[in-house]
Parts: structure tokens; sequence; C-alpha cells
């Protein structure tokens, strides 16, 4: 693998669910809050090493599929009755669409996707044409025999194996196109290894379990809902008072002989949120979001950089708990204009009002901001992200 090698996701979510029970394929269902199929597609986008995603639906899925995706991009390929002909029909459409040098075929299935599981997949296709994530078995193996117990199974060597797999493109499609349609196969492993190539194990991860069975989504509902983490974000930010500028502070139009000057609209109290909330996701500042040196961002609104930052939030399945701002200025005072701004924040957060704390103080006279010459703001925005990766 090259660092400019084109890596494929290939999502098979043909499947009944037949095992799994409930009104609708598993795949579809929801995860706290969100389709298993949409948390496959966001962990295998999560993987900057991707670039584009085919996904294998049942006949006549692609509303519902779309429906549950929302605006995730993906390319939609009808599938079979079985996982194999699913996975076949999927590298014809890939090698179709012009290729790819690694493809990562991965269960619907299996929401909970670690990228350090991809890291690792990728790394070993260095030595082989095909790896796997597999966990060795921990269990003693016996076999039934009715409702007795059989004979024992020797579970030295024994691995669990999951998806995603990771193949070299050509390697697999070749291996899938020789199959003998006759003979059925779980995995696309086992197809590639009978083909004649070395499959490298990497480890796998309990959180790629399949589900399966219906109480399988009962825990995974219940390994989301309870891994949250809280993160806090500081944003700090001053800009020029001058003559002739229109003074936006809270996303508010606040009527004052002067105003604050800047590349966009100046608004120092939302540049200073929006700090804060890039802050709390670990993800760089405006000035990287939004370049000064950019012409795009002459004079714009800053309501779009904070909706900029609310989505990012909910792009990680995020939600801001509370939004704390204070404006440092010696005049106008903010009093009178502190609801509006509470409201509109809150609305571009489309968060509750009573997230949102707007206060002021002067610096007794002292400093730029005592003397007028600029407006100073600082926020902190508290988060709650999922922890699971
Ligand atoms: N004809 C099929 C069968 C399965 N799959 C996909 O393969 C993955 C793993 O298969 P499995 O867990 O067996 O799913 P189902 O076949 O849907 O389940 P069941 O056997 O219980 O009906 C799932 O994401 C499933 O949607 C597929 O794309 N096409
Ligand atoms: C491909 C697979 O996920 C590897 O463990 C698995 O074999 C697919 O599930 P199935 O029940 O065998 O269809």
């Amino acid at each position: 693998m090259t660092s400019n090698s084109r890596i494929v996701a290939l999502i098979v979510a043909a499947g009944q669910g037949s095992r799994a029970g409930g009104d609708i394929p598993k795949q579809y269902r929801r995860i706290g809050g969100k389709a298993v199929l949409a948390h496959a597609h966001d962990a295998l986008t999560a993987h900057g090493g991707v670039s584009a995603i085919h996904i294998v639906l049942g006949e006549g899925e692609e509303e519902r599929a779309q429906a549950v995706l929302g605006d995730r991009v993906a390319h939609f390929v009808t599938g079979a009755d079985s996982r194999r002909g699913s996975v076949r029909a999927g590298l014809t459409a890939i090698a179709a669409s012009g290729g790819a040098d690694i493809v990562l075929i991965h269960d619907a299935a299996r929401p909970f996707l670690p990228p350090s599981v991809i890291d690792r997949l990728l790394a070993a296709l260095a030595d082989a044409e095909g790896a796997i994530p597999a966990l060795p078995v921990a269990d003693t193996l016996v076999r039934s025999d009715g409702a007795l117990m059989g004979d024992g199974v020797d579970r030295t060597d024994l691995h669990r194996v999951q998806t995603p797999q990771a193949f070299r493109f050509q390697a697999i499609l070749s291996a899938h196109d020789d199959w003998d349609e006759a003979r059925e196969a779980t995995d696309d492993a086992q197809i590639l290894r009978a083909w004649g190539h070395d499959v490298i194990l990497v480890q796998g991860d309990e959180r790629l379990e399949k589900l399966t069975y219906p109480e399988d989504f009962a825990r995974a509902e219940a390994r989301i809902v309870g891994a949250r983490t809280t993160r806090v974000g500081m944003g700090y930010d001053v800009h020029r008072l001058a003559p002739n500028e229109e003074l936006w502070l809270g996303g508010v139009l606040v009527p004052h002989d002067r105003g604050l000057a800047g590349h966009s609209d100046a608004d120092v109290a939302l540049h200073a949120i929006v700090d804060a909330i890039l802050g709390a996701l670990a993800d760089g500042d405006i000035g990287s979001h939004f370049p000064p040196s950019d012409p795009q961002w002459r004079g714009a609104s800053s309501d779009r950089f904070l909706a900029h930052a609310r989505d990012l939030v909910l792009k990680r399945d995020g939600r801001i708990d509370h939004v704390d701002l204070t404006i440092i200025c010696e005049a106008p005072k903010i009093g009178p204009h502190r609801d509006a701004m509470r409201a509109k924040i809150a609305e571009i957060l489309d968060v509750p009002v009573d997230r949102v704390s707007v206060k002021a103080t002067t610096t007794e006279r002292l400093g730029f901001a005592g003397r007028g010459e600029g407006i100073a703001a600082q926020a902190v925005a508290t988060l709650s992200l999922p922890t699971l990766f």
C-alpha cells in the first residue's frame, strides 16, 4: 500500500436480518438515534484514507437507504440472495466505476468500527493480498449432540473473524469471479485464500461484534448511550473598534457610535464561541476553518461560522450542553441586548436558550478595552461526545 493508494469501502447491506427479528432489516434499525447502516458509513468515512463508499442494498431499497443516510454520500448497488453474491455485485460495480487499489469489505451489521482496526488492516496489506480482523476464541468449544454435549473442540489456533476485510482490489475481484457458484463461502477471505493467496490475521476488536440476534441490539444501545464523555473548550477573541463600522455582537446589531473592524463582520462574541466549540472538538481554530486570506469570508456574517461549528459537533454525534460567553468592553452596555444575544446564539446552535449564558464586564477603564480601543470576548463551551473510539 502507498499513500496514493485508492481505497474504496464496500458495505454489504442487502441481507434480511431474519435472525435479528424486528419489523425492518437490522441495517435500518436505529442505535443511539442513528441507523446501523449510517454508523457503518460514518466509521469508514471517519478514516481519512477511504475515498469512496459503495453500499450493496436489497432490490428497491435505495430510497429507504438514502432516508437513513441523510446527506452521507454513497454509490448504491443491488445485491443478491447470498452475502457472497452481494459482495460480488459490489466489486463488479466498483470495477465499472474506475476500480480501486484496495477494497475494504464491511458488513453493515457491524456498526462500531474503530479506525485503529482499519490502520492495522492497511498496514498488513504491505505483505499480503488480504488481511482480516480476528479475535482468538476464549470459551471452551463443544459440539452438540441434540440437547446433549458432544465432543470438545480444541480451541488452539481458533479465531472469530470480523469485518472489514481488506484486499488488493484486483486479487479479490478475480477470486470472486473465479469462484464456483455452486459453493458458498461465509466470508471473502476464504474466497481469496482458495484462489491461492495468503491472508494475514490482524487483531480485531470486541466493539466490532456483528448484530445478529435480537439481544445484540440492546447491548449495542447500552454501549452507545452509556459511552459519552464531557469535553470543555475555551475561546478568546479581540477586534478593534473603528468608525464607520456596524457593531455586531452575539449575532445582534447593537447601536453604537463605532463598530468592530475585521475581515468578516468581526462579531467577536460569536468568534469566541466558535473557538470554544472547536477547542472542545480539538479541531483547530476559526482561522484554520475560515482563513482570513480567503476573500469569500470578507464581510461574512459570523452566524455561518457558528453554524459550521455546530454541524461539526452534530457530525460527531455530539451535543452542545452549555455555552458561557463573557463580553469585555467599557461601552456599549450589554445588558439591554443580553436576551436578544442569548436567543440568537441558541437559535444558531439549535439548543434551548437556557443552555446559553451571556455575561459582560468592564476592565475598570484599564487596558485596550478600558480605553475603548477594542472589544474582547471569551467563551467556554461544554460538549457531550460519544467516547466509543
Ligand atoms: N444476501 C445478502 C446477505 C447478507 N448481506 C449482508 O451481509 C452482512 C452480514 O450478514 P448477516 O449478519 O448474516 O446478515 P443477514 O443475512 O441480514 O442476517 P440473517 O442471516 O439473520 O438473515 C449484513 O450486513 C447483511 O446485510 C448481504 O449484503 N446480502
Ligand atoms: C463475513 C462475516 O461477518 C465474518 O464473520 C460473517 O461470516 C457474515 O455473517 P454470516 O452470518 O456468515 O452471513
